[in-house]
């Protein structure tokens, strides 16, 4: 059982008031707040207030509450406590019991996920094509809300306000309203119904926020207006890992939250996480002087670099791979990261699913499951399917089914399809048209009508129409050689740097361009930059940094600078 440092216990006692807590990577964030959460609780004592302790991903949400239970406290005292993401935090307290009336509903809020085929009437209009209601954002600024949507390059684009909000608020009166717009109405429906918010303060009069980076603007004005009711609100977390500036959330919240009046701030500036070497590079990234836990192991350690050519990607996570087993440390917790999602899936062998429309979702679900073991993605696609083969899918009911909430008798035919390839869902071995096309059609119909006698739902008419068999191989779905695929298909977990944010991974290898790696280099004043401190950070004993050896010349001398050491694949 590890003891808190003198700078943990300095923010786990502190008395009951706002906090900010700058705290640098791997200082033990979750095992601070944990602490802090529970030592509020019990100095509130009888009151009867609770405290709420959110956060951005359900994987963070998880691990604290687990730390939470491990504390092993039992009074009722310490359950007045609650975990969980923000924005379940303001769906719960919030959207669900209260937006209705702001959204001009008749009926309680619900969420869609964007697979809903109501969604097709609620589009908006962008240059060249219209885009589903799912890809709107929303920003507050002096102006107010406005809305947004960013393209395939990541680039932002303000929209018409008048004509972005008739469309939010024609799908509002319906009860409807997506994860990004959620926060809109959260925040609407605060400043329209003050009791509300002032009921809110009441139950949750003091909230821990980690992460506290990631606090885009709409979240950004929720707090201010739970601040200005009367919550103390602390927040806690790096600014040099704020990297969602798409969601405009910069870090620069966070970074002047110390400075208000009433607000306590205080520092965490030991690494538990990395080796020295490993350290030294991060500090000179973010200019900081953070204090390395750990010592130098025996073991092969610190920070490379490495060059690649254009094709030799797989070359290096192999030479990689083979790095991490020398050094002694866990393939399994170690990972390539990159930039974007697109070569992140390239990498690991995720190629695109043949088939269209709904079809294709039934494909991508049967290579999840078969080609990656991954059975949670393959039920979503398939619900997706599903749903949209429904005349009378009640409104909401996708979001049900893939959070795990109601719906159960569904989700239990949905998820024995899905796992079955024998009586549901068919084998990625079989030929496209020829076997597994005939096969889904049937095996859907045989679903659907289970569906109708035991939960009352229809399906629509026509079924042939909607599964065609368009762009379906004359093949196998998949062949024999992808789907034993360890010759294309790395051991090593393949990522985006977003996705293992809050890990700790033995070996991490970054895979960059010039433009990545020079803005690495250059430190923590740019997204791109601080996604590579992200990076460097993840990292417990190994960082190789790929960088493009068409770039090899110009990048050496600032690498050797920064004490990287030079390696080959
Ligand atoms: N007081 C302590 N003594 C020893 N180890 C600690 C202590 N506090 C935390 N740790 C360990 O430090 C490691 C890093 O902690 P954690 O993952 O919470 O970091 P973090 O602050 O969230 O970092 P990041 O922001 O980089 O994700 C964990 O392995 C944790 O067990």
């Amino acid at each position: 059982m590890n003891h808190p440092s003198e700078e943990q216990t300095q923010v786990i006692d502190a008395s009951v008031e706002p906090l900010s807590v700058i705290a640098c990577a791997g200082s033990g964030k979750t095992f601070t707040a944990v602490r802090r959460l529970a030592n509020i609780r019990q100095k509130l004592g009888n009151h009867r207030g609770r405290v709420a302790l959110l956060s951005f991903s359900n994987v963070a949400v998880d691990t604290f509450r687990k730390e939470y239970q491990d504390l092993g406290l039992s009074s009722n005292v310490n359950n007045r406590v609650d975990i969980d993401t923000l924005d379940t935090f303001i769906t719960s307290n919030v959207l669900r019991p209260h937006a209705y009336r702001t959204m001009g509903a008749q009926q309680t809020a619900f969420l869609v996920t964007g697979g809903e085929a109501f969604l097709k009437g609620f589009t908006f209009q962008t240059d060249p094509y219209p885009r589903a209601i799912n890809e709107m954002q929303v920003g507050i600024d002096a102006g107010g809300a406005y809305f947004c949507y960013s393209d395939i390059k990541s680039e932002i684009h303000r929209l018409n306000t008048a004509q972005a909000a008739d469309v939010v608020h024609r799908l509002g009166r319906i009860g409807a309203y997506t994860h990004n717009l959620g926060r809109y109405w959260c925040y609407r429906t605060l400043a329209d119904q003050p009791g509300i918010l002032r009921a809110l303060v009441r139950r949750y009069p003091h909230i821990l926020i980690d992460e506290a980076q990631d606090i885009g603007t709409v979240h950004q004005v929720i707090i201010e207006q739970l601040v200005s009711a009367g919550c103390q609100v602390s927040l806690i977390g790096d600014p040099n890992q704020g990297i969602y500036e798409f969601a405009s959330a910069d870090g620069a919240f966070l970074s002047k939250y110390g400075q208000r009046d009433g607000v306590n701030s205080l520092e965490l500036k030991r690494n538990f996480r990395s080796v020295p070497p490993i350290l030294d590079l991060a500090n000179h990234l973010a200019g900081r002087t953070d204090a390395a836990d750990r010592e130098a192991p025996d073991t092969v350690h610190g920070t490379f670099f490495v060059a690649y050519g254009k094709n030799d990607s797989e070359q290096l996570i192999v030479s990689f791979q083979r790095a991490v087993e020398a050094a002694g440390l866990r393939l399994e917790r170690s990972a390539v990261l990159c930039r974007g999602r697109k070569q992140a899936d390239k990498l690991a062998g995720n190629k695109g699913a043949p088939g269209w429309g709904i079809v294709k979702r039934f494909t991508q679900a049967a290579i999840l499951r078969e080609r990656f073991k991954d059975y949670q993605g393959a039920f979503r696609l398939v619900a997706i399917g599903i749903v949209n083969l429904l005349v009378d899918a009640p409104n909401g009911m996708l979001a049900k089914l893939t959070s795990q909430r109601e719906d159960q008798a569904l989700r239990r035919l949905i998820w024995a399809f899905t796992r079955n390839p024998d009586m549901g869902l068919p084998g990625v071995s079989l030929n496209g048209k020829a076997q597994w096309h005939p096969l889904l059609l049937n095996r859907v119909k045989t679903l659907l009508a289970q569906i109708n006698k035991d939960c009352g739902l229809t399906s629509v008419d026509k079924l042939g129409s909607k599964l065609t068999s368009r762009d379906l191989p004359d093949g196998p779905l998949l062949s024999a050689a992808d789907l034993n695929g360890n010759n294309y298909r790395p051991r090593i977990r393949v990522d985006t740097v977003h996705q293992a944010k809050g890990e700790s991974l033995d070996a991490v290898l970054y895979l960059t361009n010039k433009e990545h790696a020079e803005s690495l280099m250059n430190g923590v004043d740019t997204e791109i930059g601080r996604i590579g401190y992200v990076a460097v950070t993840r990292a417990r004993n190994l960082f190789w940094l790929g960088v493009p050896a068409s770039a090899l010349v110009d990048l050496r001398p600032g690498l050797l600078d920064l004490g990287f050491q030079e390696t080959e694949a």
